[in-house]
This record gives structure tokens, sequence and C-alpha cells, in this order.
């Protein structure tokens, strides 16, 4: 038996760090997705007492027996309950890192490690230590602010729920999930980013789980409308970093300068608040005055994000290139390199800005902003 799951990333318009501490944020699925296919074995087969990952677009395998799985995992074997989501332990959390140790990942690809925590925790935790081999193989470039932690999580916790259960009716195309299990999912999948990011908001794996774009408040969603064109460029700076190391220090900052963060939270409040006015409104303001009001408080935001120490070298020269070009940009995700929006108003002949940025060393491309969230195909 094969079931197959995509997710997609993401892209954040506005709140970035300033959700982790309860302020409001915007957020866009974007057409980059994560797809996740479950192989069950035969009973008969010799792979029956395994569980297999492969992660296809990097070239790698990894495999555990079973009997280590259950030796290793803390587990009782008679409350398995897919549609009860539970946090992962400190406990358990240790057993699995061992779990990962003993794979020997190369050096260089050290940061799969809690991806593939998450994995075992999801896969075992969901499905119980039953024989598998899973691929896994992403369009989204990782950690580069893009949510491709939050697609894992999402994607593969879609196939776990969807081979658990007993509805399945083949359809050979891809199938949107109902509200009920969106809700179990997107509940699911931020037990996976918490492995990943240690204190998430949950805005990425909620957008990567409904699609479209969201407006996101302490775990409060409200499903966006846009009633305007929003086009952006998506510059990667190739900057790797790590959402957990760049949360954690503006918790820090936070700690140090607590009136002070609260004040710039507060601010990105507002914007968020603004913005998400702005892309649904319907009333007579003209495409390209709330183009410029978009453009004011991207930049607005963006200062904010450099205050809390999140912004980098690579995303300030990506910026000072585009507005070379007249255009307004801003860090997404957790920033210290990764990823930069730069707004196009209509109109915009990207061209000559791709060239130069690209001259850099950077990497450009477009996505399209609001599609479908997660997707099961049987
Ligand atoms: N397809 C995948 N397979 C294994 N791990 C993954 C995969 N996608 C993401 N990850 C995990 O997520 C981490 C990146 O997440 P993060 O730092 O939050 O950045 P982002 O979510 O913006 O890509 C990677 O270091 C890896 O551990
Ligand atoms: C910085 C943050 O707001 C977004 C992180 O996104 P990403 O992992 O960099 O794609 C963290 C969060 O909301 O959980
Ligand atoms: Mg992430």
């Amino acid at each position: 038996m094969e079931v197959k799951a995509r997710a997609p990333g993401k892209i954040i318009l506005a709140g970035e760090h300033a959700v982790v501490h309860g302020s409001t944020a915007v957020a866009a699925a974007i057409d980059l997705y994560t797809y996740v296919t479950l192989h069950f074995p035969l009973q008969s087969a010799k792979n029956n007492d395994k569980l297999t990952l492969q992660l296809k677009d990097i070239s790698l395998e990894f495999s555990w027996s079973l009997d280590r799985l259950k030796e290793a995992i803390p587990h009782n074997s008679t409350t398995l309950c897919p549609s009860k989501p539970t946090s992962c332990s400190d406990e358990t959390l240790k057993s699995i890192a061992v779990l990962v140790e003993e794979q020997n990942i190369p050096e260089a690809k050290i940061w799969l490690s809690s991806g593939i925590s998450t994995f075992l925790w999801l896969y075992t935790s969901i499905l119980g230590f039953n024989p598998a081999t899973v691929v896994i193989n992403s369009e989204l470039p990782y950690g580069s602010g893009l949510g491709s932690s939050a697609a894992l999580s999402v994607a593969l916790t879609a196939a776990l729920l969807a081979s658990s259960s007993s509805d399945k009716a083949r359809s050979g195309g891809w199938l949107s999930l109902d509200e009920t299990n969106l809700e179990l999912l997107n509940k699911w999948a931020f037990e996976g980013e918490k492995i990943i990011h240690g204190k998430p908001s949950g805005i990425d794996n909620t957008v990567s789980s409904y699609g479209n774009m969201i407006k996101f408040c302490s775990g409060e969603i409200t499903r966006l409308q846009s009633n305007m064109p929003l086009r952006m460029l998506i510059t990667n700076t190739r900057v790797g970093r790590n959402t957990k190391a760049l949360v954690s220090g503006v918790s820090e900052r936070k700690r140090r300068h607590p009136e002070a963060m609260n004040s710039l939270f507060n601010a990105v409040d507002s914007i968020s608040k603004e913005l998400a006015t702005i892309i649904q409104s319907k009333d007579e303001t003209s495409v390209t005055e709330k183009e410029e009001s978009i453009k004011e408080l991207m930049e607005m935001n963006q200062g904010l994000l450099q205050s809390m120490g999140v912004s980098h070298s690579s995303i300030e020269t990506v910026i000072q290139t585009t507005v070379k070009h007249k255009l307004t940009s801003k860090l997404t995700g957790a920033g210290g390199g990764g990823c930069v929006l730069t707004l196009l108003p209509t109109g915009t002949v990207v061209d000559k800005v791709v060239e130069e940025l690209e001259a850099s060393g950077f990497q450009c491309f477009t996505a399209s902003i609001g599609g479908k969230g997660a997707q099961i195909c049987y």
C-alpha cells in the first residue's frame, strides 16, 4: 500500500518573531512543496522489520530496526492514539536523539538531526512500530525562512493520519482535508515543529496545513481573502541559519529589555493588522495607493526586525540593492540570512534588479502566493 501527502512552504508578510510573543502576523502559502510517500511492505517482504527514511532531494537514507525503536522509545503498546496529539517529553526526545546519532549523519548535514527526530516522533506516535519506507522530497530550500520545517511536519503528519484512517477512497488525485482532519493535522504538526523550533508560534504549520493567506495571533486563525494582486520577489541570500537559535536570541533580548521589546512587538502587531485590512479591503482605494501603504508597512516591519537583532548584512545588501530600483524589501521567516521578500507593485519589471541581485550571488525566484494547503493522495 502507498499513501502520499504534500504540504506547502510559506512566506510571512508581516509579524515574524513578534508572533512568538503574542503579536499578530500575516502569512501565505507558496507553491513550493514537501512531498511524503509512505510505502508499507507486505507481511512476507524481507524489509518488514525496519523503518526506513529516504531523503530523496539530498540523497540520504536512514534505517532503524523496529526492535531497536521499541527498545529506545518509551511507549505503551496499548495506547496508540492518533486522534489525540501529545507533546514529546524531554525524556523521549533524548532517547530519539540517541537513535538519530546512531545514524552517523554526515557532519555537513548535521542540521538534519532535528528534522529526523521530528520524523521519528511523529511516525512512532501516530503509526506505532510498524514497518515502512518513507520517502521525502522537498522543493523548499532548507533553513531559509520559507518554512521547510513546518512543511515537513505537515506533509508527514498528513500522510501518517491518512494511512491510519479506515476511510481511504482511492482517487489517484490530490485531495484536500475536511475541517476536523485539518485541525487534527495542524495540532500534530505543531508538536513536530516544537522539536525543530523549540518555541514555535504555530503560524508556519497552520498556513502549511490550511493554505491560502492567514492572519494569526496566539493560535487564533483568521483566513484572509485577498482583494488585490500581490506579487513578491523572493531572494535567497544563501546564508544558512537556524530558526531555533534566532527565536531564542529574541527571547534573550526580551529578557534583557522587556519594555523596549514589548513596544517593538506592539508596533509589529499594529503593522500586521493594518496589512491584513489593506489586503482584504474592498473600498475605493486604488491598487497603487494600497501598494504604497504595504511598502511602508514592510519597511517599518523590517526596521523593527532589525531592532530585534534578526537582520543580517546579506539581508541589508538585498534591501539596498532593491531600494536602488525603488523597491521595498523585508526579511521573511526567522532572518539571520535566509530569504528576503521584495514587493513587486503592478507593472514592475524585475529583470534588472534580479540581474543585480544574482550578480551578488543571491538566488531570486517568484512563487505564486496563497495556494492550497496540505493534500493527500491514495
Ligand atoms: N525534508 C526534510 N527532511 C528532514 N529535515 C527537514 C526537512 N525539511 C526541514 N527539515 C528540518 O528543518 C530544519 C530547518 O528548519 P528551520 O530552521 O525552521 O528553517 P525553515 O523552516 O525556514 O526552512 C532543517 O535543519 C531540518 O532539521
Ligand atoms: C521566526 C518565526 O516567527 C517564523 C520562523 O519561520 P522559518 O522557520 O524561518 O521559516 C518563528 C515562529 O513563528 O514560530
Ligand atoms: Mg521553520
